[in-house]
């Protein structure tokens, strides 16, 4: 079985947990692709909700495909958010942001009564920081914000789009990809950079996971719970 065929199975096991009436967040990347394939399908053989997005992407995908969409200033809470990650450390915390969604990715996940994470078990991993740790920066502040990421020990790369410009995030802003090596107290790291006074947030999503869905190459499917 492939990757994505793996990503596809977690997808489509978590979709199942989503009942007629839910506010759904839909993440954003690979896996979460599939989610909302999934969910969509299931819309049209009749299931009832309405659905707020982690990204502009995962916004017109769900559009295309039909699901009901608001915007996020229309709701209060989230039911249930389906989303996938870079990494999965074993008490279920996460790198997030591979994919530049980050700060609606965990604004989304702060809202939700249940956040589901949906990944391959290439992503499970015991301590997080292989996977180089996304910052949202904001652009007015870049050298000085890349100076404190310095003296974090994060070893800041700016990230850029294909064509070799800069990324540019959906608020506008930009990431700065650290390598801080084996993070082995995320919760720390996470509020130190977000003392920053020009970062954003960062891709770390400590304490926000109720269940991470994995698929394994072996076939099996499997459920971890914090
Ligand atoms: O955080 C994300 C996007 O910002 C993605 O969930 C993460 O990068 C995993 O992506 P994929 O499912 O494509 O492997």
């Amino acid at each position: 079985m492939n990757a994505d065929e793996l990503k596809r199975r977690a997808a489509e096991r978590a979709a199942e947990w989503i009942e007629d009436g839910m506010t759904v967040g839909l993440g954003t990347g690979s896996t979460a692709y599939w989610a909302i394939r999934r969910i969509a399908e299931r819309v049209k053989e009749g299931l009832s909700i309405r659905a707020v997005a982690s990204s502009m992407r995962s916004e017109q995908l769900a559009i295309e495909l039909g699901i009901p969409f608001v915007s996020l200033n229309e709701i209060d809470r989230i039911d249930l958010t389906i989303d996938g990650a870079d990494e999965v450390d074993e008490r279920l915390h996460l790198i997030k942001g591979g994919g530049g969604a980050l700060l609606r990715e965990k604004v989304l996940a702060a809202a939700s009564d249940r956040f589901v994470v949906i990944v391959d078990e290439s992503k499970l991993v015991p301590t997080l920081g292989a996977f180089p740790l996304p910052v949202e920066i904001v652009p007015f502040a870049e050298r000085l914000t890349l100076n404190r990421l310095c003296e974090l020990g994060g070893d800041p790369v700016i990230r850029l789009a294909p064509g070799g410009d800069r990324y540019v995030t959906d608020n506008g802003n930009w990431i700065a990809d650290c390598r801080f090596g084996r993070i082995v107290d995320p919760a720390s790291l996470n509020a130190r950079l977000n003392q920053i006074p020009a970062v954003v947030d960062n891709g770390l999503f400590i304490g926000m996971t109720s269940a991470v869905v994995a698929s394994r190459k072996d076939g099996s499917i499997e459920v971890l719970m914090p």
